[in-house]
């Protein structure tokens, strides 16, 4: 490692290897090239053995970049280091321990899919009603009481009296008993657990506190309560602790994330030597200026000075488009003319946006153009049903203390097994407090459920068989067999559809993704796998190596750089979110997308391009948007195309009239058939009978509040939150609502 690569304070930065260090510092300031020349200090000057060093950061994509920088810097002993997420740091350590805690340490991880499964079913087992209470409004309770490592006792305590709480903290006290039954644990649980592992287990925590002498975090801003505690334990022994990240960065305050960590930082530790990095490497002057006008807008930030000697740059592209489509257009002609014209990579260029819907649009002009693409997120490969039905085979083959995946495949493909009969086992399986699978091999003793049973015995026969080849055959060979006796692919093939034929392609790379695995571990195993999969975050779908353009929300996009970047959809109303412009605390929630938008800007290392839509389809109902705030916060000498305001010619309604009149003049002796076009007839304001706050019914949305009324030339647009359809902006004279 050459010290000399690095500047004034990053050289500061790695050279106080010792004592709790806070580096707080803008984009692209080289606070994660910090922590990989710090590891590479740490061993090959100071002398500390590899396995005393961990680093934490926050996505797997970014473990994995981290991880191949230490390994190109340290060569031996590096695959020592544990370079992890907070959830795959935790993963390992409960694998080892977390029987002190009552569970088995080959517990299943339950995804968001698992969790609303068993959700429904809990809320259907209490008799709640789920058109009240929704369980997605369960789990988010649950979820944040976790961050805060609130467990539920605790939440039934601060819950007496409020009505609602105290149906959440039932519900909470509930789940985690259907947890622990199926020995399953969901993702916030993992950090919970370990955190109450060392809290209740001093023997485990002095094992941990040896062993992890140096402790770094990157995306520091960006941990909640429970992360921190869990940091703080660890380093509570030897506090070697390197905490790196940017106040104008944390963008995960939905799930917790809590920025008073980081003052909490110096309170914790008040012998905390503080550094502050201050040039940029990343992007052009330009880019950098348009960021910092931008976030700003922000109060209450700690300001900082960022500078680059990158010098000026190209402008920033700015194009409004009247579609969506034709944004899409143009991002792929550019893209074009950046590979084929200027010389640069597909995977040079990134398409950023707010919500992954946002995705299919380009996914349509990049395929007919010919440009190879990767979306991170939307549909993960791990969420499909073929992949799903598979991999619950394999949990069950591993551990089928997992009632959700028994239940998934029982009967996939179909062995004609009955709803009537499967809800009597499990009937059974509640009775006799035992696992669904287990209900099952008894299933001949079940006396409601007489013949059905000799259908169910030739699926536990096959388990069986299949969990006494475990550890003889390789696990592809397993996962084929799977896949031959339970004639999988066979139907699917019998089908003959292209959508059948994608499912058996997606088949064929969850058998490539298994022989991976097995060339890479030292000892494969079936719940090592399973575990692998299971902490697989949307970003790992990228691949290195290949050259493709990546598309991806903004939230993901973090810690990483482009030379070209487009953002898309920069509209008010999509980004920052109606959500956040019509909630409580807007304020609050538009200073969370700002500093969205600040991370989005500083992705991009050379050109930047920002983009909009004047009429943008939401959920199949078109929105008319303005240009987003945060654009007009950049200054117009930084972009290359100026912000207008749409022509009165180009408004829908405009246009929609045009067009009517257009047809009449064709055809003027149909005018007896001639319909009023959906977009006609806003000229005429009609008289509101609603005000702000009331309630309102939409005849296809249902009910709803109206949050905001806004007086245009020829009608009012107005903002109703659907109680179901969500937010949705309409002309008054077409929504026809009707107060209630
Ligand atoms: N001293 C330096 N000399 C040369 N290049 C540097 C130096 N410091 C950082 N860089 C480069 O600048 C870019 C940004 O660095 P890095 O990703 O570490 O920044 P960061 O502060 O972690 O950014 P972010 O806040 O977006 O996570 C990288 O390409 C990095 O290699
Ligand atoms: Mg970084």
């Amino acid at each position: 490692m050459d010290i000399n690569t690095l500047n004034e304070p990053q050289k500061r930065a790695v050279l106080q290897t010792e004592g709790p260090v806070l580096i707080l510092a803008g984009a692209g300031s080289g606070k994660t090239r910090v922590l990989t020349h710090r590891t590479a200090y740490l061993i090959e000057e100071k002398g500390v053995n590899p396995y005393h060093i961990m680093a934490i950061t926050f996505t797997n994509k970014a473990a994995g970049e981290m991880r191949e920088r230490i390994d190109d810097m340290v060569g031996y002993g590096s695959e020592s280091i544990w370079v992890t997420t907070f959830h795959s740091t935790c993963v390992r350590i409960l694998r080892r321990f977390i029987d002190r805690l009552g569970f088995a340490t080959n517990f299943t991880i339950y995804d968001a899919d698992d969790q609303k499964t068993l959700m429904k079913d809990l809320l259907k087992r209490l008799n709640i009603d789920t058109k009240i209470y929704k369980e997605k409004m369960f789990l988010a309770a649950i979820s944040s009481a976790k961050d805060e490592l609130i467990g539920p006792t605790e939440f039934a305590l601060n819950a007496a009296g409020d009505y609602v709480k105290e149906k959440q903290a039932l519900v909470y006290r509930e789940y985690q008993q259907a947890l622990k039954k199926n020995n399953a644990l969901d993702f916030d649980d993992l950090i919970f657990y370990t955190v109450e592992l060392f809290k209740t287990d001093a023997e485990v925590l002095d094992y941990y506190q040896e062993r992890f002498r140096y402790i770094m975090v990157d995306e520091y801003q960006d941990t909640n309560t429970a992360q921190f505690e869990l940091v703080r334990l660890l380093a509570g022994k030897y506090k070697n602790l390197c905490v790196v990240g940017d106040d104008d960065q944390s963008i995960y305050k939905f799930r917790g994330a809590n920025i008073y960590n980081i003052l909490n930082f110096e309170k914790y530790f008040p012998e905390a030597v503080v550094i502050k990095l201050e040039q940029n490497y990343r992007s052009t002057q330009n880019i950098l200026d348009a960021a910092n006008q931008v976030i700003a807008n922000n109060r209450g930030r700690k300001e900082k000075r960022l500078f680059t000697l990158n010098g000026e740059g190209e402008k920033i592209a700015f194009h409004q488009f009247e579609t969506g489509y034709d944004e899409a257009e143009y991002v792929a002609r550019d893209i074009t003319e950046k590979v084929y014209k200027q010389g640069y990579q597909y995977k040079d260029c990134a398409v950023l946006y707010r919500t992954n819907a946002q995705s299919r649009m380009f996914e349509e002009k990049f395929v007919v153009s010919n440009i190879p693409y990767k979306i991170v997120g939307g549909v993960n490969f791990y969420a499909r049903k073929e992949i799903k039905d598979l991999l619950c085979y394999l949990k069950t083959i591993d551990n089928a203390s997992d009632d959700l995946a028994v239940r998934r495949i029982i009967n996939v493909p179909k062995r004609g097994i009955g709803a009537t009969t499967l809800n009597r086992v499990q009937e059974y399986a509640i009775a006799q407090d035992m696992s669904f699978y287990n209900a099952l091999k008894v299933a001949e003793d079940i006396p409601s459920i007489g013949k059905a049973s000799a259908k169910i015995r030739p699926f536990v026969l096959f388990i069986q068989a299949m969990r006494s080849k475990l550890g003889m055959i390789s696990l592809v060979e397993l996962l084929e067999e799977v896949i031959e006796t339970t004639g999988y692919v066979k139907e699917l093939e019998a089908e003959g559809t292209d959508e059948a034929e994608a499912r058996i392609e997606n088949i064929d790379e969850l058998i490539s993704k298994v022989a991976a695995y097995e060339e890479a571990e030292e000892q494969p195993t079936l719940s090592g796998f399973l575990e692998e999969v299971a902490l697989v975050a949307d970003i790992d779908s990228l691949e290195d190596e290949s050259n493709y353009v990546v598309l991806m929300t903004l939230h993901s996009a973090k810690g990483l750089e482009f030379s070209n970047v487009y953002l898309a959809g920069m509209e008010d109303g999509l980004f920052p979110s109606y959500m956040s412009i019509m909630s409580d605390n807007a304020a609050e929630e538009i200073e969370e997308e700002r500093r969205l938008a600040y991370v989005g800007i500083t992705r991009a290392k050379e050109n930047l391009s920002i983009s909009c839509a004047r009429q943008r389809m939401i959920r199949g109902e078109t929105q008319y948007n303005k240009v987003s705030r945060f654009v007009r916060e950049i200054s117009p000498e930084l972009l290359a195309g100026a912000i207008k305001k749409p022509k009165i010619e180009d408004l829908p309604m405009k246009k929609a009239y045009q067009q009517a009149k257009e047809e009449f003049r064709k055809k003027p002796f149909a005018a007896t058939s001639y319909s009023t076009p959906k977009n006609f007839g806003t000229a005429q304001k009609i008289a509101l009978t609603y005000g702000v706050g009331d309630r309102v019914r939409h005849m296809k949305f249902g009910e709803g509040s109206v949050k905001g009324i806004v007086e245009g030339g020829r009608d009012y647009e107005v903002t109703v939150d659907f109680d179901t359809a969500g937010v949705k902006k309409m002309f008054a004279s077409f929504a026809k609502l009707k107060k209630i």
